[in-house]
C-alpha cells in the first residue's frame, strides 16, 4: 500500500499566542486506510488536521499528501466537525451541494448537471438513512440527523481524504454508534479509495473504526504509539463487548494516561 497522509518531522507554532502545537510529528496512513488519533486534550490533533489539510503550514517539517507537498487547502479532501456546521437557512440538500459550488471540476459543471448532482446527493442522502430529508432545513432535523449530513456534505465531491474531527462527540452514545455503522459502511463501500483519519476522544470509537490507531503525546504532540487493530471487517458493534476489544481500549487508555502525567 502506498503512503497517502505522510507528516515527517513536522512542527508548528501558532503564530496567535506562539503556542507549540506539535513538535517532530511523524505519521503515515496507507491510501484506503481507515486511521484514528487519540490523546490528550489539547494535544495537537486538531492542529494535525489543519496541517494535513493544508489549513495551516508548518514552520519545519515535510506534510505529503497523495504524492504532493501541501501548499495550499487540500481539495482532494472533505470534512466534517463536532459541529455539523449546516448553514441554516439552506435546506438540506443545498447544504450538502455547497462544496460543489466550491470545488472545481464540479464547480465548473454544476449548473448544466445540476440534475446529475441532485440526484447524488439525494442517494447519499438515503445511504445514510435521510431518504426524503433533502427538502428540509438544518432546524428541522435532530442532532443525529444534522450529523449525516454533514458527513454527506463531506462526500459529495467525492474526496480521496476524508477528516473527522470528534464528528460524534456531541451526540448520544446510541445515536454515535448507529453513526459509526454509518461510517463503516461509506468507508467499505469506497473499497480501499477512501483514506480516513478521525480524531477522536472516544478510544472505542477509534477501536471500532480503525486499522490503525495513533496515539499522541501531551502538547507539543509528537506520536508515541501506532497500534494497528486487526479486527476483521466488516465488524459489528458485537465485538465492542469482546475481551480482545476491552484489551486494546485498556491499553490505549493507559498509554495516555501515562501521556499526560508526563506532560
Ligand atoms: N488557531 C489557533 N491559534 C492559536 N493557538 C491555537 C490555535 N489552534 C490551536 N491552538 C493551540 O494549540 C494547541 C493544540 O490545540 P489543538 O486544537 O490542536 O489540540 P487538540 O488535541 O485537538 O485539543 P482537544 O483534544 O481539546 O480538542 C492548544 O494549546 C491550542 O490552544
Amino acid at each position: 500500500m502506498r503512503p497517502f497522509v505522510e507528516l515527517t518531522g513536522v512542527s508548528h507554532t501558532y503564530a496567535t499566542g506562539g503556542t507549540l502545537a506539535v513538535d517532530g510529528l511523524d505519521i503515515r496512513v496507507n491510501e484506503g486506510e481507515f486511521a484514528a488519533v487519540v490523546g490528550p486534550s489539547g494535544c495537537g490533533k486538531s492542529t494535525l488536521m489543519k496541517l494535513a489539510t493544508g489549513l495551516q503550514f508548518p514552520q519545519s517539517g515535510a506534510v505529503v499528501v497523495d504524492g504532493q507537498e501541501v501548499r495550499d487547502p487540500v481539495k482532494i479532501a472533505g470534512m466534517a466537525f463536532q459541529a455539523p456546521t449546516l448553514l441554516p437557512w439552506r435546506t438540506t440538500l443545498e447544504n450538502l451541494m455547497l462544496p460543489l459550488e466550491i470545488v472545481e471540476p464540479h464547480r465548473s459543471r454544476l449548473r448544466r448537471h445540476k440534475a446529475e448532482y441532485v440526484a447524488k446527493a439525494e442517494a447519499l442522502l438515503e445511504s445514510v438513512g435521510l431518504k426524503g430529508a433533502g427538502s428540509k432545513f438544518p432546524w428541522q432535523l435532530s442532532g443525529g440527523m444534522q450529523q449525516r449530513a454533514s458527513l454527506c456534505r463531506a462526500l459529495i465531491h467525492e474526496p480521496k481524504l476524508l477528516m473527522l474531527d470528534e464528528p460524534f462527540g456531541a451526540l448520544d452514545a446510541f445515536t454515535r454508534e448507529e453513526l459509526w455503522c454509518v461510517i463503516r459502511d461509506l468507508h467499505a463501500r469506497m473499497a480501499g479509495t477512501l483514506t480516513v483519519i478521525l480524531v477522536t476522544h472516544d478510544l472505542r470509537e477509534a477501536v471500532f473504526l480503525a486499522d490503525r490507531i495513533f496515539c499522541m503525546s501531551a502538547r507539543p504532540g509528537k506520536i508515541i504509539a501506532e497500534k494497528e487493530v486487526t479486527f476483521p471487517r466488516p465488524r459489528d458493534l458485537e465485538i465492542t463487548y469482546t475481551s480482545e476489544f476491552s484489551d486494546i481500549v485498556h491499553d490505549l487508555r493507559g498509554r495516555i494516561a501515562e501521556a499526560r502525567t508526563a506532560a
